[in-house]
């Protein structure tokens, strides 16, 4: 056996309890535990812890672990390591770190109300205790549940010498605060109590009950009871302390009575019920005979097994409402956890009982062994047979290894009608006057000959003497017990007298109204028996233990008397011998440490091997040859069977799983390679997509917008050659957008180049249906401009207008040389001018004519002259008068001017005179010609009169006599004399 204490055989632990703390058990002890395997550190219960929640969470499988040993063997202690090992080294969160906190905390709690002290262990759990922890897919505790089986509530009213009550009664008398226990009616004395002294032995020295008691009342805190539930529940504690102290007298009229008043009093007051109606109940049973109800009073033995039995229900089921609300607040909650609800994983742990043989053993400890015995079964099950089953259907050459099957003990217990507890509940259902010795006769008639069963009647005189005739004895796995049959069939029954049941009904404590349902007294199905209760949830128990993948903690007890360092090896071998450790052991040395099946190991390994990674095609079996080949396993280490590898040590799988180890990084990079890589590939296939989409989706948009503005383009065609064939009808559909447009266009247009001058006669050439409108715009336009071109002009430029206009209204398209004259100014000084080429070409007939020009005034303006005068530039008249050509004109007479048609610059001024011999016109030549005759034209106000002659011009000669100019037109000007004696002047040819 290794150092302090523990060892492997296999995959069990086996633990001896050191009965002193070894130091074991600090946090660096976890942490050098956490994630190691098995077998490469000394054992501990943190490697099993470890390696159960290791395995929970890689295979993803419920565990469980099973600690057994007999009393005082180390179970609980191992339970709470276990516990302590999961709340330190799991991740947790802050909500998770409360339920933590609460499911350590629940220990101190349910070992207060379950545990008590017994001659073999000072804390002795008198419950068995299943407790789940729910973990949930990153391995935090998010949970947990506690099954409670068969706690021994007899305790509650007796003790064997040198064991004590429950431990809450004592920490209560012990811890509670003064003011509470006057409240409670309690005295600070355990002494003082009948249900407390009888084991005579209140104080024990390895138990403080002041410290437990501010412990539990911590602990009540954490886990979340409420301070009324506490009351309550130290009320019920109270009351069953006063219920001890309940005695029973005889009356005045030899009834039997209660004669401690106080206590009855507390009572009513702590339990929430009529203190007469409970009087009654505790001193009175009803019986119903023939449908009616009847009273009957109580004998003293009656009354205080009833008393009892009232004590022993209300403490009973305040354990289970106590584990109830611890479960309620341990629970899984769905909507903090949703997401990982799917995924929780659960490790039990089962802390229950040992095997028990007492001096006197009772119904509790038949329980309590026959419960030792279906645990070996399921040990048995899964270990030694279950295995060697498994090699021989797996083909694997095998030598089977002798144990002993104790199902022919769990068939002597719990078999159908003629199991021991149905016999007992037969017993105890039968009419008649049932008892505990016919009960024992019963057996004696049923199970005589059984292997495993003797009575003192059925043993043979060497053996008679170890059976009294009150006991009955069962051949165990672990040993002999003798149970004494004194009180199974009331245990079994387990009555409470319907009307203190009824009174208790009534109850308004809350606890005890959750405990006691009033359906319960109208009911009239007989409740089940407790030995049926407890091989019910016995097969329910197994049941859950075989869903899941078990460990084992075996625990050893050292010695009886608690002491460390002392091995007591009669003891250790009778614990070894019915642990079974010896065949486990024997087992495991013949068999195999591991077995897989062959998908699971390819499944787990593959990636060791290139050849088997990452997909083995071929069938498993080679696949997993394949594998262990690569591997390098030697042909001892294993062995292939028909569907699983079985592995024969630890230490090969442990060398692969270290492998595993070393490969995962790579696995892990490989797989995070391959997942970003899909994730790229399919961010990359959504981005193309979504590119794609909206490609589409812009491309449909352009083309519908192109197909919009063609259909448009269209339209307007359309509607343009509708308009143009229409365009000569009235305003009508067809034509209006036509129509509209070409306004539109048109008087754009002439926005656009609106005519640049008053001399700029451009304008568009309207459509038909503005022909009207655009004259009027036409006309308005002109009339604009010349009325800005006008108030821009100048008043010189107008006095040249003026007179361009009149040389226009004399000369246009009379005379040749006219079109050249327009754009030539005309010269405000001409008539004053050198220029003013005036000169006598002829006088016509031989006499001298005299000429005179009468300037009666010389008038700058020329405008203000006396009008009737001819007014004359004195340059015009220097000239005339140079030309000698004096000659008196009255202007007023100068009625006409005649010119020819052609180019020349000849003009004639009809000079009218009364005088006919004195008469003469005027010849003159002038190179500005239209200039001088427009002049004197608008001088003599426009009424001259200018004659155009085409051919020839005759005029008067002084005398009367008459003279022509002929006109005809040349190459060049020319003037002479023809035969006919007129003037010829040939005047050029002008370019037009
Ligand atoms: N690992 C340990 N280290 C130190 N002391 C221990 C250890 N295990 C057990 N003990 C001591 O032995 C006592 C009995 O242990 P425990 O209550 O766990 O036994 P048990 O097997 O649960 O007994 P029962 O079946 O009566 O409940 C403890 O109170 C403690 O004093």
């Amino acid at each position: 056996m290794r150092y302090r204490g523990r060892t492997y055989i296999g995959s069990v632990l086996v633990s001896v309890n050191p009965n002193k703390d070894l130091e074991i058990y600090s946090k660096a002890h976890m942490e050098r535990y956490r994630g190691v395997s098995f077998y490469e550190i000394s054992p501990h219960i943190y490697a099993v812890s470890d390696n159960t929640y290791r395995a929970m969470r890689t295979e993803r499988r419920d565990q469980c672990i099973l600690i057994s040993g007999e009393s005082g063997a180390g179970k609980t202690e191992v339970s709470k390591k276990i516990l302590q090992y999961y709340a330190t080294t799991c991740p947790v969160t802050d909500h998770l770190s409360t339920l933590r906190d609460r499911l350590l905390q629940s220990n101190p709690v349910l070992e207060a109300f379950g545990n008590a002290k017994t001659l073999r262990n000072d804390n002795s759990s008198r419950f068995g205790k299943y407790m789940d922890v729910q973990f949930d897919f990153r391995g935090a505790p998010i949970g947990g549940h506690i099954l409670n089986y068969l706690l021994e509530k007899s305790r509650v009213v007796h003790q064997n010498h040198g064991e004590r009550n429950f431990h809450i009664f004592y920490q209560l008398l012990e811890g509670g605060e003064q003011d509470l226990l006057s409240k409670l009616g309690l005295e600070r004395n355990a002494q003082k109590y009948q249900y407390l002294v009888k084991g005579c032995c209140p104080r024990v020295s390895s138990i403080n009950d002041k410290n437990d008691w501010r412990t539990v009342r911590k602990a009540l805190t954490v886990i979340g009871f409420h301070e009324d539930e506490v009351e309550d529940l130290l009320n019920i504690i109270a009351s069953v302390l006063h219920l001890g102290n309940t005695q029973f007298g005889e009356g005045k009229n030899g009834e039997n009575q209660i004669t401690t008043e106080p206590q009855l009093k507390y009572l009513s007051k702590l339990l929430g019920v009529d203190g007469a109606a409970l009087r009654e109940a505790l001193t009175h049973k009803k019986i119903t005979a023939k449908g009616e109800e009847m009273i009957s009073p109580l004998s003293f033995e009656q009354a205080v097994a009833a008393r009892d039995a009232l004590a022993k229900a209300v403490y009973g089921r305040t354990f289970t409402w106590l584990v109830v609300k611890i479960n309620q607040s341990l629970a899984f909650k769905d909507d903090v956890y949703n997401s990982s609800k799917g995924s929780s994983s659960v490790i039990g742990l089962l802390d229950i009982y040992g095997f028990e043989v007492f001096q006197h053993n009772s119904f509790e400890q038949f329980c309590i062994n026959y419960c030792n015995e279906k645990l070996q079964q399921l040990f048995i099950e899964l270990t030694l047979k279950s295995e060697q089953e498994e090699y021989e259907a797996e083909g694997i050459t095998w030598e089977p290894v002798k144990y002993f099957d104790n199902k022919i003990i769990c068939d002597l217990v719990e078999g159908k009608h003629k199991g021991l507890i149905s016999i007992l509940d037969e017993e105890c259902l039968r009419p008649g006057e049932p008892s505990d010795i016919s009960f024992l006769e019963k057996l004696e008639d049923t199970l005589g000959g059984h292997a495993h069963f003797v009575t003192h009647k059925l043993s043979n005189g060497k053996t008679r003497k170890a059976v009294s005739r009150e006991e009955f004895k069962l051949i165990h796995y672990a040993g002999e017990v003798n149970y004494s049959v004194n009180g199974f069939l009331d245990k079994n029954k387990d009555l409470l007298y319907r009307n203190l049941k009824e009174v208790i009904c009534q109850s308004n404590c809350q606890v005890l109204s959750q405990c006691f349902h009033r359906e319960e007294v109208t009911d009239q199905k007989r409740p089940e028996t407790a030995a049926t209760q407890f091989k019910n949830s016995l097969a329910k128990l197994i049941e859950i233990l075989m869903s899941k993948e078990p460990s084992y903690v075996r625990c050893i007890k050292p010695n009886d008397a608690k002491q460390s360092g002392r091995f007591d090896e009669a003891l250790v071998r009778h614990q070894v011998k019915y642990l079974g450790l010896m065949e486990n052991l024997r087992v495991r040395r013949a068999g195999f440490a591991y077995r897989r099946h062959y998908e699971t190991f390819l499944q787990r390994y593959k990636s060791l091997c290139p050849r088997t990674w990452p997909n083995w095609q071929g069938r498993l079996a080679d696949g997993v040859a394949t594998l262990v080949q690569h591997l390098g396993y030697k042909p001892e280490e294993y062995k292939l069977g028909k569907t699983k590898i079985f592995i024969r040590f630890p230490k090969t799988l442990f060398s692969t799983e270290d492998s595993l180890e070393a490969r995962r990084p790579a696995l892990v990079l490989t797989l995070q390679t391959s997942w970003r890589g899909y994730r790229e590939r399919a961010k990359y296939l959504r981005i193309r997509q979504a590119v794609i989409v909206i490609q589409s989706a812009w491309r449909g948009m352009i083309s519908r917008q192109k197909a919009r503005r063609r259909r448009h383009a269209v339209d307007i065609i359309r509607k343009f050659i509708k308009g143009f064939i229409y365009r000569h009808y009235e305003r009508c559909p067809e034509n209006e957008y036509f129509l509209d447009h070409q306004r539109f266009s048109f008087l754009m247009m002439l926005f656009r180049n609106p005519p640049k001058s008053v001399l700029d006669k451009s304008w568009p050439i309207p459509p038909p249906c503005l022909t009207e409108a655009s004259e009027h715009l036409c006309r308005l336009c002109m009339r604009n401009m010349m009325r800005a071109y006008c108030r821009r002009i100048q008043p010189e430029w107008k006095k040249q207008m003026e007179q361009k206009v009149v040389a226009s209204q004399i000369f246009k398209d009379q005379k040749d040389s006219y079109p050249q004259s327009v754009p030539k100014l005309f010269v405000a000084s001409r008539l004053n001018s050198e220029e003013f080429n005036l000169k006598v070409i002829q006088t016509l007939g031989n006499d001298k004519v005299k000429y005179g020009i009468a300037v009666t005034k010389y008038d700058r303006r020329g405008y203000k002259a006396r009008p009737r005068q001819l007014l004359l530039t004195s340059s015009f008249a220097m000239l005339v008068a140079e030309a000698k050509l004096k000659q008196r004109i009255d202007y007023a007479t100068l009625r006409s001017i005649s010119v020819s048609s052609l180019s020349d610059g000849f003009m004639v001024l009809h000079v009218p005179s009364e005088d006919n011999k004195q008469k003469s016109d005027v010849v003159l030549q002038c190179d500005h010609l239209i200039e001088v005759v427009t002049k004197l034209a608008t001088m003599a106000d426009k009424k001259i009169k200018v004659n155009m002659s085409q051919d020839s011009i005759t005029f008067a000669v002084a005398r009367g006599k008459e003279g022509v100019i002929d006109f005809t037109s040349g190459p060049e000007l020319k003037v002479a004399k023809c035969k006919k004696g007129h003037l010829l002047v040939t005047a050029p040819k002008l370019n037009p």
